[in-house]
């Protein structure tokens, strides 16, 4: 699944999104600096990595969802590309329009960095389909701006949908109803606070992130 890893100034997750596509999707994967006005031809998945992008000025994701890529990721996505927005990259997505809601400061204002539990809540979806339903995994968050927040009309669409795709076993930010990563109603763009490409190997503590990956790979065209 050929993949563009787009950098933004203050990205941080970029080599590791790279690094789990390499290893996961048989990716021909590159990274693509946020002033490209066009993807690389030919391009499957687009990943937003995590990091403090634009030292996180003005709201986290804010100014990265202004960026010039930005409007070719939302092109991408029109045409049924695959998206997918992790920890800062989900709050670019939030802000960039892609996906409704925002990330904002967890409920005890702390930076958060540490494994935490999901729970898969819809595997019928192209990043998830390598999990069993309700399967438990082990992710590690690192945020502090992770707390979901949506109206409550958005969160009783997302839930009626089937569209909370990760919820917290244990809540670490306060986020609504434990919302932990949600997908878009056409089902090709996936926003989610932990990090699965930092656990993909068993030498960073868990792979139970490699399901995101592995779910990808078996999309069929
Ligand atoms: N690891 C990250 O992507 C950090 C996300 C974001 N800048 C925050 O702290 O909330």
């Amino acid at each position: 699944m050929k993949t563009a890893v787009i950098q933004f100034p203050g990205s941080n997750c970029d080599a590791d999104a790279l690094h789990a596509a390499q290893l996961l999707l048989d990716a021909e994967a590159t990274f693509v600096w946020h002033t490209e006005p066009a993807l690389p031809e030919g391009t499957e998945l687009v990943f937003l990595p995590g990091g403090f992008s634009y030292g996180d000025h003005l709201r986290s994701g804010a100014i990265a969802a202004r960026s010039p890529i930005m409007q070719a990721v939302k092109a991408h996505a029109e045409a049924g590309g695959y998206v997918l927005g992790v920890c800062n990259g989900f709050q670019v997505l939030t802000e960039a329009g892609l996906l409704p809601g925002a990330l904002s400061r967890n409920k005890d204002l702390h930076f958060m960095c540490r494994p935490v539990h999901l729970r898969v809540e819809n595997n019928a979806t192209h990043f998830t389909s390598a999990y069993a339903q309700g399967q438990t995994i082990e992710v590690p968050i690192a945020h502090g701006e992770g707390n979901y927040y949506a109206d409550a009309a958005t969160i009783a669409d997302l839930e009626a949908q089937g569209r909370v795709v990760f919820r917290y076993t244990d809540n670490p930010n306060g986020s609504l109803n434990d919302i932990a990563g949600i997908i878009n109603e056409r089902g090709n763009v996936l926003g989610m606070m932990p990090h699965p490409e930092r656990a993909v190997e068993l030498l960073l503590g868990s792979e139970d992130g490699r399901g995101v990956f592995q779910s990808l790979k078996t999309v069929k065209k």
